[in-house]
């Protein structure tokens, strides 16, 4: 497929109205304030109260308080509050994202995820905190905006719009738009582009937000949740063909998922977030080996992990197992051995999974970060 541009959207990646260019054929001009790749409009926020992030690993405490905004990093944020009303959803964010990495932001439903990406790609505003993409302040701004991407499966289009319409808008908002990668990926993803966006199922919806996240190849792509609806063979494809077009255009990509075990491979930098709150911050590398498991008689488990960080534990009957914070000392390792208990690695989601279970507020002491500075 090959596309002339004649005709103009005035409203681009985040919602933002850029001033006219010749915009693709199909985009009719009456349809264009709706946002082919953008933001919802921003929401109504209000200050409100929380409390500051807790961490996981020795990797992974908060930033100390005050600590500025990183220049070095393409996202750094420090003390980011949302509420919308008066509920406050979250609670003082601190974190830094390297530039040319995948970062897993990673958490469960509600965590907040979502409501962090549409700030960070400017599409909504936060309520109380320093926020700096790219160096800049990205609310509505369409510097930033210019350089990203935030690819989802709910994005809105104009009501007329096929799929084919939504690829023909995109080299108007991504410089470094790759047409031919655009439609190699989709006859990959078997995208029907003759089918109105309405008719498009959920997996082809998610195939859209892939094909344009992929393609756009932004400085900075947020794919939240880019697999829903896709399945497995998709979803492979997915992340086989992001890890390849990284790896020879690099760039920075944050994507939220719950599929961690399927991602884990991908990601260099993990965010755990929950209820608004940062529970882990760490390499990917760090984050595997932030924990592992102790398996055995219950009596024997429980005797050697008195006084331990245990985040999750598990019976079944005289059985038990538990994931435990850190790696195993020589003293434990050599207990383990004699009373033949099993230890064993912890993967990235039984991780998420075991901390995420955890009341908030005891998950950064249990795992050995200190009270006083969360
Ligand atoms: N515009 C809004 N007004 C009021 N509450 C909102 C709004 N947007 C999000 N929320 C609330 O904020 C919380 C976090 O939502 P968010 O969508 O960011 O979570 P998430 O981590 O992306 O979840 P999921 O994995 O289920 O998609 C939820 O309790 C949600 O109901």
């Amino acid at each position: 497929m090959h596309v002339t541009p004649n005709t103009v959207p005035e409203t681009a990646p985040g919602g933002i109205n850029h001033t006219a260019r010749d915009a693709p054929s199909g985009t009719s001009s009456g349809t264009a304030a709706a946002a082919p790749f953008g933001a919802e409009p921003a929401s109504g926020s209000s200050t409100g109260t929380g409390h500051a992030a807790g961490a996981l690993s020795h990797e992974a405490r908060p930033l100390p308080a005050g600590r500025p905004i990183n220049p070095e990093a393409v996202i750094s944020v420090r003390g980011l509050r949302k509420s919308f009303g008066r509920k406050e959803i979250l609670h003082g964010l601190d974190f830094d994202i390297p530039a040319n990495s995948i970062c897993g932001l990673l958490g469960r439903n509600g965590a907040g995820k979502t409501t962090a990406l549409s700030i960070l790609s400017g599409q909504d505003r936060a309520t109380q905190g320093d926020v700096s993409v790219m160096g800049r302040e990205p609310f509505e701004d369409i510097e930033t905006a210019s350089h990203l991407c935030f690819a989802r499966e709910n994005q809105k289009y104009p009501e007329s719009f096929k799929a084919g319409h939504v690829l023909k808008s995109a080299p108007w908002f991504f410089e470094s738009w790759d047409q031919d990668f655009a439609e190699r990926l989709v006859r990959m993803f078997r995208l029907p582009v003759e089918t109105k966006i309405q008719k498009l199922s959920r997996g082809q919806l998610s195939s859209v937000a892939i094909v344009v996240g992929l393609a756009s190849r932004a400085p900075l792509t947020f794919f939240d949740e880019p697999y829903l609806g896709l399945d497995a063979t998709a979803r492979q494809l997915f992340y086989d063909v992001m890890l390849q077009d990284y790896l020879e255009y690099p760039r920075t990509i944050v994507m939220s998922t719950h599929l961690i075990d399927e991602a884990a491979d991908l990601l260099e930098k993990v965010l755990v977030i929950d209820d608004g709150r940062i529970l882990m911050d760490a390499d990917a590398d760090s984050a595997r080996s932030a924990a592992f498991s102790l398996s055995g008689p219950a009596a024997a488990v429980g005797q050697l992990t008195e006084g331990r960080s245990v985040l999750h534990s598990r019976r079944i009957g005289g059985l038990s197992s538990v994931t435990l914070a850190g790696q195993p000392d020589a003293g434990l390792a050599a207990a383990a051995a004699e009373q033949h208990l099993e230890i064993g690695p912890v993967g990235l989601q039984d991780l998420v999974a075991a901390i995420g279970s955890r009341p908030t507020d005891t998950v950064g002491e249990t795992a050995g970060t200190p009270k006083e500075s969360r």
